[in-house]
């Protein structure tokens, strides 16, 4: 033991030594060929070093987009068993509360054997010179893992290892998957390093097609149409479309759209992209958020109809503004524009996002618009290949109410059925609110009581929509009657004027 840690100090005194005269060296040689000194000294160090190092970034690219094979290795590391050998550890995330997932601390290393092949994993942390003078110390950490082997086991390690590491790391993920819910940061907030576009909670809605209230058939075909998207890469493949599904979700609050949303992302499992659209800046920004999703994401835009202007008036409207403008004082003319600045995503941005060339980076991507008045937006926003399919979410029916009878009481069937039948169909209830009614508020409550108090609630409905229809209809009856007599009126206005210029003509020819 003493023996290696004195050949150790002796190798690292050597090598010290070496760097010292390398760099004085390098200092004083001519810099057209520093290049070559480079690569000499590289092969010199080659020859007395054996070992081959791959890092491997936490992330990559122009983007700091998060790499893949980062995360994958990460994973399959935390399952190595040689992981439980190190001594420091770090928690990352619970699955339902049950299992722990660990992986080694920065800068812990690990053995590992590969077909008898020894290799070592090490976590390196780099914190940027910067950071200590920074409020957010942890934006500037850059993170990667370095794999040391010797180099004649380069084949084995660069084919068969690796792609081992990657398959295992994928296949854990998969078992281990939660759906994450996310939200697009302000684009303010995107640059900096390991800043991110997005931000996100595990999703834990317990909304599934089981509890989704609707007529059978239709949540079958949606069912349907889902596994038939999630299997589908070779057939849009075959097609010549990108791998992406449109949905459009309509209906009166209440209806159940969010909760189809957050159905769909469980049984997808998928993550939901809530895009906030009034807080991107402008369509690149948008198309930036879009590209950062990665395949299996639901991207979902709520109350599309409020989010923007999106009902096909924008660039008329504008005109409109225009003209005004000139009119305007430069003071306020210039906070207007300021203001205008703030969010400037258009419809055709959107458009193109959706259904545009941009549209088929990545791929497996459902997206989901909710409304509650479809007649609102324009029709290229929700035209097919775009909204492929639209889905409307209505007021609570009896194949619907049986649903919620079966979730919230726990029965198929009972003698009240009948009359709520009768009462559903002449009544319009949104589910939310015959789910409330159904609810039990208090331990002593019981199907039988909380079915009551839905007839109850669903009688005090009709009444007052029956009054409201008569309310309305005697509205119109005196909106027709005072227009009628408006029009009496002028008629006779009409004649009068007519009356008194004949009169006046024959005075005149008098
Ligand atoms: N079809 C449904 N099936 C089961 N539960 C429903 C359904 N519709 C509504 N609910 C219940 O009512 C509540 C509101 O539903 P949800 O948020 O999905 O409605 P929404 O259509 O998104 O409304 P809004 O248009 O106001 O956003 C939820 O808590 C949900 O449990
Ligand atoms: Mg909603």
């Amino acid at each position: 033991m003493v023996g290696m840690g004195a050949l150790w100090s002796q190798v690292g005194s050597t090598l010290a030594s070496f760097m010292f005269i390398y760099a004085i060296v390098k200092e004083y040689f001519p810099y057209q060929f520093r290049g070559y000194l480079e690569i000499y000294s590289n092969k010199l160090v080659g020859y007395v070093y054996p070992y081959i190092q791959i890092t491997f970034h936490e992330h990559t690219g122009e983007r700091f987009k998060r790499s893949e094979v980062y995360a994958n290795i990460r994973t399959y590391l935390s399952a190595s068993p040689s992981s439980s050998r190190a001594k420091r550890l770090k928690a990352h995330d619970i699955k339902d509360n049950k299992s722990l997932v660990l992986s080694m601390d920065d800068n812990e290393a690990i053995t590992e054997e590969f077909h008898g092949v020894k290799l070592w994993w090490t976590s390196c942390k780099y914190v940027s010179k910067a950071a200590s003078f920074s409020f957010y110390p942890a934006s500037d950490e850059r993170r990667y893992y370095t794999l040391t082997f010797h180099k004649r086991h380069r084949d084995l390690i660069t084919s068969s290892y690796l792609n081992h590491v990657i398959k295992e790391g994928k296949a854990i993920s998969i078992r281990n998957r939660q759906v994450k819910l996310y939200t697009n940061n302000s684009s303010d907030n995107w640059y900096g390093y390991k800043r991110t576009k997005w931000s996100h909670i595990v999703f834990e809605h317990p909304a599934s097609f089981n509890t989704i209230a609707m007529d059978p058939k239709k949540k079958e075909e949606i069912i349907n149409d889902l596994d038939m998207f999630k299997q589908g890469k070779n057939y849009y493949a075959k097609i010549g479309k990108a791998w992406k599904r449109g949905y459009l979700l309509y209906g009166p609050p209440g209806t159940g759209k969010s909760s189809m949303i957050a159905a769909m992302a469980n049984y997808l499992e998928y993550d939901i992209y809530d895009l906030e659209l009034t807080s991107v800046k402008n369509n690149t920004d948008l198309r930036k958020l879009l590209i950062d999703t990665p395949n299996k994401s639901i991207i979902v835009i709520e109350d599309i109809d409020c989010s923007l202007d999106l009902t096909g008036q924008r660039k008329k409207k504008k005109k409109e503004k225009d003209e005004e403008d000139e009119e305007k004082d430069p003071i306020r003319k210039k906070a207007e524009e300021e203001e205008a600045t703030k969010s400037k995503v258009t419809l055709s941005g959107l458009l193109n996002v959706i259904d545009g060339i941009w549209s088929a980076c990545g791929g497996e991507r459902v997206f989901v618009f909710t409304t509650n008045y479809v007649e609102k937006l324009d029709p290229a926003l929700i035209r097919r290949g775009r909204m492929d399919k639209h889905i409307v979410l209505s007021y609570c029916r009896f194949e619907a109410f049986k649903v919620l009878a079966g979730n919230y009481l726990d029965i198929e069937s009972h003698h009240l059925f009948s009359k709520i039948k009768c009462l559903l169909e002449e009544t319009d209830m949104t589910p939310a609110d015959v789910a409330e009614n159904l609810m039990p508020k208090s331990l002593n409550e019981d199907a039988e009581i909380c079915l009551k108090k839905l007839i109850e609630a669903l009688e005090v409905a009709k009444e007052e929509a029956r009054k409201k229809a008569e309310e309305d209809a005697r509205l119109k009856a005196e909106e027709e009657e005072a227009k009628l007599k408006e029009n009496m009126k002028e008629e006779k206005e009409e004649k009068d004027v007519k009356c008194n210029g004949t009169l006046a003509e024959d005075v005149k020819q008098n």
